[in-house]
């Protein structure tokens, strides 16, 4: 009898995942890893699954009532979906920024510093420089420092998306999960964006939704395609927008369906 090979994972992975919303699988047992200093961008035409993925990364989905999930995340060996997973620090460490920016109602500083006082850091010394840290990690220091009492709700659309990126950012995610965050944003400030996005994979792993092939293309280093809630193909992006192996791929990228 051999030995059995170890089972070696990635340190963040899905397992034969599966959500459902009630009898309904909106996502049918998808096996993903996500590199270290990677961007991984989740592709497929609308209602395929892509951001009911992208929210179990980070236990979103909990808040939705009648969605229950099988499989595994494995974050650091361990699967997040396990019974005693303090959920609050794990969206600590995974974090998320939505479609359409969403600041608090309070003041730029006091949006950045929130989740840092909310994790117990305490002292304006400490919080005026992880302000600072996260605010210039988001490209937006130089554009708010003078004004960083102001209502956030000041800012444009573009600044306030990457506010949020700044908010993310405040308290040390290992792991960033963006649905479509340049889709509601101008050309200019969609470009500030994935800049961002590609500086920021320096230090952290990222998962991106988009609807815009150019922008996965463009940014991404993975590229998964989605259909009807099942993986399709995943591979390097410049192998699946060069010679994907699935015509079905092929299709959706040549924008014939979607
Ligand atoms: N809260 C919910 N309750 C019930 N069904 C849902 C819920 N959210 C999503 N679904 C269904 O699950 C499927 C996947 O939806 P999801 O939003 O994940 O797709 P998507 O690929 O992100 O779509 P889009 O690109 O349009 O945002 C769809 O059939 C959708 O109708």
């Amino acid at each position: 009898m051999g030995i059995a090979e170890p089972v070696v994972r990635e340190s963040f992975q899905t397992e034969d995942l599966s959500i459902f919303y009630g009898t309904y699988e909106a996502v049918k047992g998808i096996s993903l890893p996500f590199g270290q200093n990677t961007v991984t961008a989740l592709i497929g035409p609308s209602g395929c699954g892509k951001s009911t993925f992208l929210r179990s990364l980070n236990r979103m989905n909990d808040d939705i009532s009648g969605s229950t999930t099988k499989g595994s995340i494995w974050i650091d060996g361990v699967d997040i979906n396990a019974h005693g997973t303090d959920v609050i620090k794990l969206r600590q460490k995974i974090g998320m920024v939505w479609q359409k920016p969403n600041p608090f109602y309070k003041s730029i500083y006091d949006n950045i510093a929130f989740g840092p006082k909310y994790h117990g850091i305490k002292g304006k010394q400490a919080l005026d420089e992880i302000v600072e840290s996260s605010l210039r990690r988001a490209a937006l220091w130089d554009e708010v420092k003078d004004r960083l009492k102001d209502s956030a709700l000041a800012l444009s659309g573009g600044q306030q998306q990457r506010l949020c990126i700044a908010r993310a950012l405040s308290v040390n995610p290992q792991i960033l999960l963006l649905d479509e965050p340049a889709s509601a944003l101008d050309p200019v400030s969609t470009g500030k964006v994935e800049e961002l996005i590609k500086e920021l994979k320096e230090e952290l792993r990222i998962v991106i939704v988009t609807h815009n092939m150019q922008q996965a293309a463009r940014i991404s280093d993975f590229t998964a395609y989605f259909y009807l809630g099942s993986l399709v193909e995943y591979d390097k992006t410049e192998k699946v927008f060069s010679n994907p192996e699935n015509q079905m791929t092929q299709e959706y990228i040549m924008g014939r369906f979607g």
